[in-house]
């Protein structure tokens, strides 16, 4: 049985929190690992003569969605529902509630959400459709709504509500994460800790794309004021920020700019017989020696990583190393993805070393030198070899790792 949550989180305004804990995901937009899990938050306010819906979970649990609702009000009395973000997982439920609405509720956001709602659901869905501009304040019942865009965070689509007279923001999937937490909000430190790498993980995958635009846009909310006296942040996944609210866009702000934790390089690499290996062993070594903190993750006929576990490590690594053989005159398969998505998700200012093997003509590293000159990451050096490392190939790999280290200070 999926676990619901249907928690009062303010007396006044009468606030609710509707969570669904999405244990049963495997692929998150088909394609990023998550054993971790991923809820879906809706809320639910009610004020005088007026009851708001914002947003709504994904498709596969319309059932559940609709009794959780259904224990604090009658679908009929919805009289407004904001959509921030129309990705059917906050959406696939719609179609069903306002069927049970009547189809009486007015739904408030972007033209682009009006479009793309009508493109995944059809016309009836969107006949009571308010579109509101950037910065449009809303007075429903007694209370203003002011609706921000976001655009790119991380659809063309996106925007979110900030409550005027009580200082909360509704902030869709900005300030959201995988992973399924043990408690509704940040009050628990352990929680959060536990927590804030699945942010990060959940930040590169998903919004990596547009990255550039979580450090713009969260720039945008602060020059409006409303972040340093924001009384709570809800999100669409997640944990809801209210002990203190401002530390997860400052996380957001952090992953975005790719801020490096001190010390940290990650290493990465295929070895499919082991010679591969054999250079990365020198290459940690001499990291470990200089006081660097290797994080490894290595494809083998043993074990392949998550490719969404590796994405979330380049933040904050301060470097990354690449080891990688050739396959096929071109980079082995594993990485040859890998470094596709980081390239596209996890797209930072940050060296890269590159140490390669090859059995008769060395392709992968100018291959790989190819890519990342057309990225924002720095090629410190490529050292590629043939088979076996000799003493001469290890001495060049250990200067290449103290170039490196240098490049980093
Ligand atoms: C399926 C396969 C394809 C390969 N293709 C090439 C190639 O195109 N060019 C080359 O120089 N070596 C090629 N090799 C040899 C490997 O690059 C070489 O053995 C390298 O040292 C492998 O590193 P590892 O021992 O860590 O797996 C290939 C090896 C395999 C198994």
């Amino acid at each position: 049985m999926v676990k619901v949550w249907i928690e009062k989180l303010l007396e006044e305004p009468e606030l609710y929190l509707l969570r669904v804990d999405d244990d049963r995901i495997r692929y998150f937009e088909a394609t990023w690992d998550i054993p971790e899990g991923i809820t879906y938050n809706a809320y639910l306010m009610k004020l005088k003569d007026v009851v708001i819906l914002f947003d709504a979970w994904k498709k596969d649990y319309t059932e559940e969605f609709i009794e959780a609702l259904s224990s604090l009000v009658d679908p009929k009395e919805i009289t407004h529902i904001v959509v921030h973000h129309t990705e059917p997982d906050h959406t696939g439920a719609l179609p069903k509630l306002l069927e049970l609405n009547e189809y009486k509720a007015q739904i408030i956001g972007t033209n682009f959400a009006k479009n793309l709602l009508q493109g995944f659901y059809g016309s009836d869905v969107v006949k009571n459709f308010h579109v509101v501009r950037d910065g449009e304040e809303v007075k429903i019942g007694d209370r203003t709504f002011r609706f921000i865009t976001v655009p790119w965070l991380h659809w063309p689509d996106t925007m979110i509500t900030y409550v005027i007279e009580d200082k909360l923001i509704f902030s869709c999937d900005a300030g959201g994460g995988y992973g399924i937490p043990r408690a509704i909000d940040d009050s628990d430190e352990e929680v959060v800790k536990e927590y804030l790498p699945y942010v990060t993980k959940y930040i590169v995958t998903v919004i990596g794309h547009y990255h550039k635009y979580i450090v713009q846009n969260i720039k945008k909310l602060k020059s409006l004021g409303i972040i340093e006296s924001v009384r709570m942040i809800l999100p669409g996944h997640g944990l809801i920020w209210r002990r203190n609210p401002v530390r997860i866009f400052e996380h957001y702000e952090r992953v975005g700019a790719g801020i490096p934790t001190k010390d940290k390089v990650l290493v990465l690499y295929d070895s499919m017989y082991g010679f591969v290996e054999e250079r990365m062993k020198v290459v940690i070594e001499e990291l470990r020696k200089y006081n660097k903190k290797p994080v490894i993750y290595r494809f083998t006929d043993k074990e392949a990583p998550a490719v969404s576990d590796i994405l979330g490590e380049v933040p904050d690594s301060e470097a990354l190393i690449i080891g990688v053989s050739t396959y096929e005159a071109d980079v082995h398969p594993r990485i040859r993805y890998t470094l596709y998505e980081i390239l596209d998700k996890a797209n930072y200012d940050k060296p890269v070393l590159i140490v390669g093997a090859f059995g008769w003509g060395g392709v992968a590293g100018k291959k790989i030198e190819t890519l990342i000159s057309r990225s924002k990451f720095e090629l410190v050096e490529v050292v590629e070899t043939k088979g076996r490392p000799t003493e001469e190939d290890k001495e060049k790999l250990r200067e290449a790792v103290r170039r490196l280290i240098q490049w980093i200070s």
